[in-house]
C-alpha cells in the first residue's frame, strides 16, 4: 500500500488533525489527543506546527464554525462531515500562510480518502461559498442579541458571555473573549535563592533567548514565543526559575510569608505556589504543602527538589477535614480548584468542559474548604484565598458570607504599589487578562482579629 493512500500516512498533517478532531469530539481532552499524535514523532517540525494548530483552533473556534457551516449548506451535512469541513473552513478564516486554494484542495482530498468521496462537491461547494462571501465583507452573519453576538464571533458557550457582560459589560466582554483566543504566553519565576532576575535575564541573553521583565511580580520574566523545550532552558536543571504566570506570582506576593513562618498550603499541587512561598521565606521555617490528590503532590516534591527548597513538607489529604493544624499557621494558603475561567487560553477544550452546573459545585467545595483552611490560622494570622477564574460564584459569593458569618475575620487590603492596579475597592485583586496582559486571577487576603 502506499504512503500516499494510508489514513495514517505520517507526512499529512490534516488526516491526523481530522483523527484527532474526531477523538476530542467523542470526548477525548484536546492537548491528550494532540500529544498521543506527536508521542508518535512521525510528523516534521514544521508539520507539528501545522497539526497542533488545527486541533486546538478548530476546538477553540468550534461556536465559530459551527455557524459558518450552518450558512453554507442548503440542509445539515451528515456528523463525519463535520469536522472536515471545520478543518477547511479554519484554514480559510484563521490561517494566512495557506493559500485558499491549496486549503480548498487538501479539505476535498480529505473527504475522498476519508469515504467521504461521494460529499466532495459539497465540501467543494462549502468552502468556495464561503470564499465569495468573504471577498467584500466579513461572511460570517452575526445574531443580533449581544450574548450570541458575541458568543459567535469569538466562539463562547453563552453561559460564560452572560456571566462576563453582566461582570464587565458587553465591550469588556467582547474584549475577553477576544483575548482568550490568542496564543498563551510562557512566564518563569525565578528562584531569588539562586539566581538574580538581572543574571537571569543575562544567561537567557547569552542562549539567545529574548526575556522580558514583569513591572507587577517581581520575579517574573516573560519568555517571547517559540522557545522551544523549555527544560533544555539555562538554569532549568540547576532550580533557578519554574515555570508560573505572572499573575499566580501575584498570590505569593500578597502571601508575603516572613522567614520563620509556618505556613500551610491547603490545596498545593503540583506546588508552584508552595515554591514561591518557600522561597519568599528564604527557606526558613515549614511550608505544608497538602493537597488530596497524592500523584500531584509528587510533582511538588520534585518542583521542591530541583528548586533545592528544604522547607516545603507534603501531605495527602482532603483539606476539608484536616484537623491537625488547627490555630497553629502564621499563614494559609488556599488556591482553590476553580473553573479556570480566567486561563481559556491555555485549553482549547477548556469553555466546552465547563458548565453553570459544574460552577455550582466547585462553589460548594470551596466554601467547605475556606471554612476548614480558616481554622487552621492562628490569631492574627492571615489566610489568602485564590483562584484561577473570573466567575463571581467562586470569588466574592465565597468571600462575603464567610466574612459575614465570622465577625473575627477581616480583608486585609494589600499597601504594596504593586497591588494598585489590580485592587478593587472592596480590597480583593482581581487580575483582567485583556487588562493586564497576564492569566485572569481573583486573590483576597484575609486577617483573623482575634
Ligand atoms: C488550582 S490547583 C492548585 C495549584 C497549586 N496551588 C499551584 O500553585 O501549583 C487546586 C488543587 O486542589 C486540589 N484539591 C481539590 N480538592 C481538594 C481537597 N478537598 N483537599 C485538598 N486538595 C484538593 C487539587 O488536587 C489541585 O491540585
Amino acid at each position: 500500500m502506499s504512503q500516499a493512500a494510508s489514513p495514517l500516512a505520517p507526512e499529512q498533517p490534516r488526516q491526523l488533525a481530522l483523527l484527532a478532531l474526531q477523538s476530542v469530539y467523542r470526548g477525548a481532552y484536546a492537548d491528550v489527543a494532540v500529544h498521543q499524535t506527536l508521542r508518535r514523532g512521525t510528523l516534521s517540525d514544521k508539520n507539528r506546527g501545522l497539526f497542533t494548530e488545527l486541533v486546538y483552533g478548530c476546538v477553540r473556534r468550534r461556536r465559530t464554525l459551527e455557524a459558518l457551516i450552518q450558512q453554507f449548506v442548503k440542509k445539515p451535512p451528515p456528523p463525519p462531515l463535520q469536522p472536515l469541513l471545520q478543518l477547511g473552513l479554519y484554514q480559510l478564516r484563521y490561517l494566512n500562510h495557506i493559500p485558499p486554494s491549496a486549503a480548498v484542495h487538501t479539505t476535498v482530498e480529505l473527504a475522498k480518502q476519508n469515504g467521504l468521496g461521494g460529499l466532495a462537491g459539497l465540501v467543494n461547494g462549502v468552502l468556495r461559498r464561503y470564499l465569495r462571501a468573504s471577498e467584500t465583507t466579513d461572511a460570517l452573519q452575526l445574531p443580533s442579541d449581544p450574548i450570541q453576538r458575541i458568543g459567535t464571533l469569538h466562539s463562547f458557550p453563552d453561559w460564560i458571555v452572560q456571566v462576563w457582560v453582566e461582570q464587565f459589560g458587553e465591550a469588556e466582554a467582547d474584549a475577553l473573549c477576544q483575548w482568550m483566543n490568542q496564543p498563551p504566553t510562557i512566564d518563569l519565576r525565578v528562584n531569588p535563592l539562586t539566581a538574580s532576575v538581572t543574571e537571569m535575564q543575562a544567561e537567557m541573553a547569552a542562549a539567545g533567548v529574548a526575556v522580558e521583565v514583569l513591572e507587577a511580580a517581581s520575579q517574573a520574566l516573560r519568555l517571547t514565543p517559540h522557545v522551544g523545550a523549555i527544560d533544555r532552558l539555562p538554569g532549568f536543571a540547576e532550580g533557578k526559575w519554574m515555570v508560573q504566570d505572572a499573575s499566580a506570582q501575584l498570590v505569593g506576593q500578597l502571601m508575603a510569608p516572613q522567614p520563620g513562618d509556618l505556613v500551610i498550603d491547603g490545596c498545593a499541587a503540583p506546588g508552584g505556589k508552595a515554591t514561591h512561598l518557600a522561597e519568599l521565606m528564604g527557606d526558613r521555617g515549614t511550608v505544608w504543602a497538602c493537597d488530596r490528590n497524592a500523584k500531584r503532590l509528587r510533582k511538588v516534591e520534585e518542583n521542591a527538589q530541583r528548586l533545592q527548597l528544604q522547607s516545603i513538607r507534603t501531605l495527602a489529604t482532603d483539606s476539608r477535614q484536616l484537623a491537625q493544624f488547627v490555630g497553629q499557621a502564621d499563614r494559609v494558603l488556599l488556591d482553590v480548584p476553580c473553573s479556570g475561567l480566567g486561563t481559556l487560553h491555555r485549553h482549547a477544550d477548556a469553555r466546552w468542559r465547563q458548565t453553570p452546573a459544574s460552577i455550582e459545585e466547585l462553589s460548594a467545595l470551596q466554601s467547605e474548604l475556606l471554612a476548614q483552611g480558616a481554622t487552621w490560622v492562628k490569631p492574627g494570622g492571615r489566610l489568602v484565598y485564590a483562584t484561577c477564574t473570573l466567575h463571581p460564584r467562586e470569588n466574592e459569593a465565597i468571600i462575603q458570607p464567610f466574612l459575614k458569618n465570622q465577625p473575627d475575620w477581616c480583608i486585609e487590603k494589600p499597601d504594596a504599589a504593586w497591588a494598585f492596579p489590580f485592587l478593587n475597592p472592596a480590597g480583593w485583586l482581581q487580575v483582567l487578562p485583556h487588562h493586564h496582559q497576564m492569566d485572569g486571577f481573583f486573590m483576597v487576603c484575609l486577617r483573623h482579629q482575634g
